[in-house]
């Protein structure tokens, strides 16, 4: 089939480059003329394992192709998927300027009946929108072109990518339109080989299904991390705590593991927009506000533990940090508690030399305002000459299986503050070192 994807960022370039991967003829549209240089000369912008190679082979194979002409893509594709971003506005709301944008872009320039998809993260009453935008735009050059908007949410997690949009749980589709359910059901068929996979349902469930599924995992966080400092205050494990309670089938042993915080690009602005959405309908989202504020405290946790350790002015203190990105398999610096953890080291007069196995020019970026605080290690053993204490707040699988004795002999003394609980506490204390994880007595 013929698509375009408008917005090629984190999403949108999964999704061109799988659909491609699938025998579908795909057009990746971006505004950033950057983004698509790179991508037209055979290298990706972003750090996703797999991406690369899909990309080159299907552009190669020629069914997958990046443009920054938004005519060009309209008049490609009889399917639009629109991946753009939607960063949360000043009072926590979805901004939906670059999704208008979007359609106005396809309405502006299609010449046949399409679908327009909507893959962005979005609110209830978004696919509506959509539609009279497009049909403004139609209107202004009086063209008068039939077109269906479905609402298609995307549930891929960084650094899993590929798989988890080639081997989905499921396909939410929202659609009122039966040509649509029909065109979306036969693009995703392939998925359904052995098993059912798409969940039609009308268009506002299927927006709000994205922010639902969100807002769950991250509550389940949150309530680990709370029971993270309980467990810690009673004298229990929170990882013991964890294995017990994620054995029952009804509660499942996913994300469920206490650290730092969550952040990333989705959990807390999708949080923040739900509960703002929801406080526009007039229903209050207590569980929802105290995830947030439960999240916001997590992030505080390390630089509260150092404090309790060095005292408030950590003036001449080097701080050894292992991990940048918000979590591993990926360079996304956004919303990473490792931000919280550096600025306010930072703040109280410390050095920050930082380790990270590939989010190294992110957070260069992202930090900037920092920069001169913070010295960035092409080696994790680097980081630690000198430092008064590990800090690790990404859980890097070559974090893992540490060589104990070589951590000690690097750092100025032998102390860890574990945001991601990684090491063993019994392990660490035995090779001589004061740990500290979290929840973990
Ligand atoms: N990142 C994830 O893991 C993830 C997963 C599921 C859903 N989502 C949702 O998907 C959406 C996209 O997220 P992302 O992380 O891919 O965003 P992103 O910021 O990485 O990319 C968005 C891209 O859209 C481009 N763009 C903006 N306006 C445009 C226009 N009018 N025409 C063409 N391109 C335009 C930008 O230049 C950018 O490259 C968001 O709503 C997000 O919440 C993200
Ligand atoms: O048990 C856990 C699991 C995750 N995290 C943290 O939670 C954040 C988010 O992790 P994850 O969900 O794996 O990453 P994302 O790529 O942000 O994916 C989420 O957000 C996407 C965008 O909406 C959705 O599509 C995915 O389904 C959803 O998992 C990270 O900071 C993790 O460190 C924890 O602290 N404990």
């Amino acid at each position: 089939m013929k698509v375009s994807v408008i917005g090629t960022g984190y999403v949108g370039l999964v999704t061109g480059a799988c659909l491609a991967d699938m025998g579908n003829d795909v057009v990746c549209l971006d505004i950033d003329a950057r983004k698509i240089a790179i991508l037209r000369e055979g290298g990706i912008p972003i750090h996703e394992p797999g991406l690369d190679t899909l990309v080159q082979h299907n552009a190669q194979a020629g069914r997958l192709h990046f443009t920054t002409d938004a005519r060009e893509a309209a008049l490609h594709a009889d399917i639009h998927f629109i991946a753009v971003g939607t960063p949360p506005d000043e009072d926590g709301s979805a901004d939906m300027k670059y999704v208008l944008a979007a359609a106005r872009e396809v309405g502006r320039h299609m010449n046949r009946y399409c679908v327009i998809v909507n893959k962005s993260t979005v609110p209830v009453g978004t696919a509506q929108k959509v539609r009279a935008a497009v049909a403004e735009e139609l209107a202004a050059r009086g063209a008068d072109i039939r077109f269906s908007v479905v609402s298609n949410p995307e549930f891929l997690k960084e650094g899993a990518a590929i798989e988890d949009f080639m081997r989905p749980d499921r396909i939410v589709v929202g659609s009122d339109d039966e040509q649509a359910t029909r065109i979306m059901r036969e693009l995703y068929a392939p998925f359904e080989r052995n098993t059912p996979k798409v969940l039609v349902m009308d268009i506002a469930s299927a927006e709000l299904t994205k922010y639902a599924a969100n807002a769950m995992l991250a509550t389940r966080i949150s309530f680990m991390n709370e029971m993270a400092l309980l467990a810690e205050v009673l004298g229990a494990d929170i990882d013991a705590v964890r294995r017990g309670v994620g054995s029952d089938p009804r509660i499942g042993s996913h994300f469920l593991y206490a650290g730092c915080g969550y952040g990333g690009s989705c959990f807390p602005k999708d949080v923040a927009a739900l509960s703002r959405a929801a406080g526009d309908a007039g229903i209050s989202m207590g569980v929802l506000d105290a995830v947030e504020a439960a999240n916001e405290r997590q992030k505080e946790l390390l630089i509260a533990r150092i404090e309790a350790r060095f005292g408030h002015d950590l003036g001449g203190r080097v701080f050894a940090l292992w991990g940048l990105a918000f979590k591993p398999g990926t360079d996304d610096m956004r919303e990473a508690p490792s931000q919280v953890v550096v600025r306010a080291l930072v703040k109280r007069g410390a050095t920050v030399r930082a380790y990270d196995p590939v989010a190294t020019d992110e957070a260069r970026r992202v930090l900037a305002d920092v920069a001169g605080s913070v010295e960035y290690q092409s080696h994790a053993m680097d980081a630690l000459k000198g430092a008064d204490a590990l800090v690790v707040v990404t859980e890097w699988k070559e974090f893992r299986s540490p060589d104990f004795d070589h951590i000690k002999s690097l750092l100025r003394k032998p102390i860890i503050f574990d945001g991601r609980n990684i090491f063993s506490p019994e392990a660490a204390r035995q090779a001589g070192f004061e740990y500290t994880g979290i929840g973990r007595a």
